[in-house]
């Protein structure tokens, strides 16, 4: 079955299976948006449906609220919640010392506000998020509505004071019209190439009235699980240090694979 599953796919359902097994029953747990916490969502499912896992589930979207009820979870708002043992979410770049570059599925907004607050963020990847330097990855910025172009020409102005490769930057579009978050604002992706002080950055753009967040998730990481198409995954710890190589078994995923209709 895992055969039909793209290379792709099956290094981010690795990743999401071994980040599955730091849940534990008990736990309040973050959930993250993204195809690949979307796989992780799907393995914890099994897990609840299969082994008696207990958890809380705090969604960081619509969209993975949705699957996870689907999947058996029992899904709690962040207000309920207060504070969380864990959050597991995507990630669209990721560096060397684990800041990450989140918002290219649009909830990074949720999803900042989560794992800010949890005791510790586990990202799940496949390798091609792993980067030297951030910023090819276009930085995804939510603006208010209202005047968001002139919060977009202000955001243009300081960019060229700022360590960065490229200036351009575009309203994210749903087809014709501009896309909404869940929180009712809008996107824009700044293109920058090479974010050079990505701490600076951060703190820059949301000194800005119309800018609610961006994307650049700076010291929230804790450790990164990597997943290989072959069934090798590797895990970071920023905390510790370490890096750990394991395999896991692709065949455990039989069943996610024969639900999986995406
Ligand atoms: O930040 C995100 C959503 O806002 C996602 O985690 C990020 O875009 C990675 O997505 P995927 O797992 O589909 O590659």
């Amino acid at each position: 079955m895992s055969s039909d599953l793209s290379p792709i796919d099956k290094a981010k359902f690795i990743s999401a299976k071994r980040a599955a097994q730091f849940v534990e029953s008990g736990m309040k747990v973050g959930l993250g948006t993204g195809s690949t916490a979307a796989w992780l969502v799907r393995c914890l499912g099994e897990m609840v449906r299969d082994d008696g896992l207990r958890i809380k589930g705090v969604p960081t979207s619509t969209r993975t609220a949705e699957l996870a009820r689907q999947v058996g979870i029992e899904v709690i708002s962040l207000d309920e919640a207060r504070w969380l043992d864990l959050t597991i979410d995507g990630a669209d770049e990721f560096d060397g010392d684990l800041n990450l570059i989140k918002g290219g599925g649009g909830a990074l907004l949720q999803e900042k506000i989560v794992a800010t607050a949890s005791d510790q963020m586990i990202v799940i990847s496949d390798a091609s998020k792993e980067v030297e330097t951030l910023g090819a990855f276009p930085l995804p910025v939510e603006v208010i509505p209202f005047g968001w172009q002139t919060t977009r020409a202000l955001i243009e102005e300081t960019l060229v004071s700022m360590d960065v490769l490229g200036r351009d930057t575009a309203l994210r579009m749903n087809g014709a019209v501009p896309y909404v978050t869940d929180e009712g604002n809008h996107i824009l992706d700044l293109h920058l190439r090479r974010i050079g002080n990505a701490r600076q950055l951060a703190l820059v753009l949301n000194q800005m009235p119309g800018v609610v967040e961006n994307g650049l998730f700076i010291d929230i990481c804790d450790r990164v699980i990597m997943g290989f198409a072959d069934g090798r995954v590797e895990l970071r710890d920023i905390n510790e240090g370490t890096v750990d190589t394991e395999r896991i078994d692709l065949t455990e995923g039989a069943n996610i694979f024969a639900d999986f209709t995406d």
